[in-house]
């Protein structure tokens, strides 16, 4: 398959090398001073394209993705306020869009614990729950993006919660994800349902950007040559 890489950052070299070693080609290495690369016909070149850039960028990108008739795989953080608009577009164009806030197999299932841990939880008020997650110090964005989806499903599920605080608040309708930049941390996530008589606690710890990278390359196989908008969800049949 031949991969049109938008964005040569962390990610971006991380995904080169498990993407030549599954024997897939990288047709273009975009980055900040090489965006010529993302014109129709250089970008037409390739059967999909890998977007992980920043969260200035990512909605151009992905616009250009669509003009050019190649599906795109998209891992930036820090955009979602402009996805319904994407995702209007992709079908109004009739294109293929993925987006993940977190590509690894670990976090998709810990989404699952999530979910099922915040349903037992629901019925349960002598729990007060709040957030926790762990990057390193050039990550642009707070909270995380993941951070921001495991929130999503705690407020869909829990009475009473309305929303999510990234500072310290007394507003018991909010929930705190209290966000942390350490280096080298590839990134941790930790869910934490507190009461006098004990704790639940769930955590992800990321070891490496490995787990993100097979993932983003494992759903840019799977997105080769489909129509529509799709989650990790539906490439991991979770
Ligand atoms: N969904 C997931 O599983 C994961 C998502 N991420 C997200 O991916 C994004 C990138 O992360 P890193 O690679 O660590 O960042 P990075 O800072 O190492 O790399 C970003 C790259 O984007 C390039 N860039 C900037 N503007 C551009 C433009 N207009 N066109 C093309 N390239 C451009 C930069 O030159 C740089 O090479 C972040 O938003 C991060 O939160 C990171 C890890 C996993
Ligand atoms: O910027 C990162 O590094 C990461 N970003 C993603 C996020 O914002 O959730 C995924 C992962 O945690 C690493």
């Amino acid at each position: 398959m031949k991969i049109a890489l938008i964005g040569y950052g962390k990610m971006g070299k991380t995904i080169e090398a498990i993407a030549t070693s599954r024997g897939h080609e990288i047709v273009h290495r975009i980055d900040i001073n090489s965006s010529h690369l993302l014109e129709k016909e250089s970008l037409s070149q390739a059967d999909v394209a890998i977007e992980f850039t920043t969260p200035e960028t990512a909605y151009h990108n992905i616009l250009k993705c669509f003009d050019a008739g190649v599906p795109v795989v998209c891992g930036t953080t820090g955009w979602l306020e402009k996805l319904p608009e994407v995702k209007a577009t992709c079908l109004e164009k009739h294109q293929a869009f993925l987006y993940a806030s977190n590509f690894s197999i670990g976090v998709n299932i810990f989404f699952a614990l999530n979910q099922k841990l915040a349903e037992l939880m629901a019925g349960q008020p002598s729990y007060s729950v709040r957030m926790e997650e762990i990057h390193h110090t050039q990550k642009k964005d707070a909270p995380s993006g993941t951070a921001i989806t495991l929130a999503e499903q705690i407020i869909d599920k829990i009475p009473g919660k309305t929303g999510w605080v990234n500072d310290p608040t007394q507003d018991a309708s909010q929930l705190y994800i209290h966000s942390k930049r350490i280096d080298p941390a590839a990134g941790t996530h930790i869910i934490d349902y507190h009461s006098t008589i004990d704790d639940i606690t769930i955590t992800h710890t990321a070891h490496s950007r490995e787990g993100f990278a097979a993932g983003a390359v494992t759903a840019a196989e799977w997105i080769k040559g489909k129509k529509g908008i799709f989650n990790m969800g539906d490439v991991l049949n979770l």
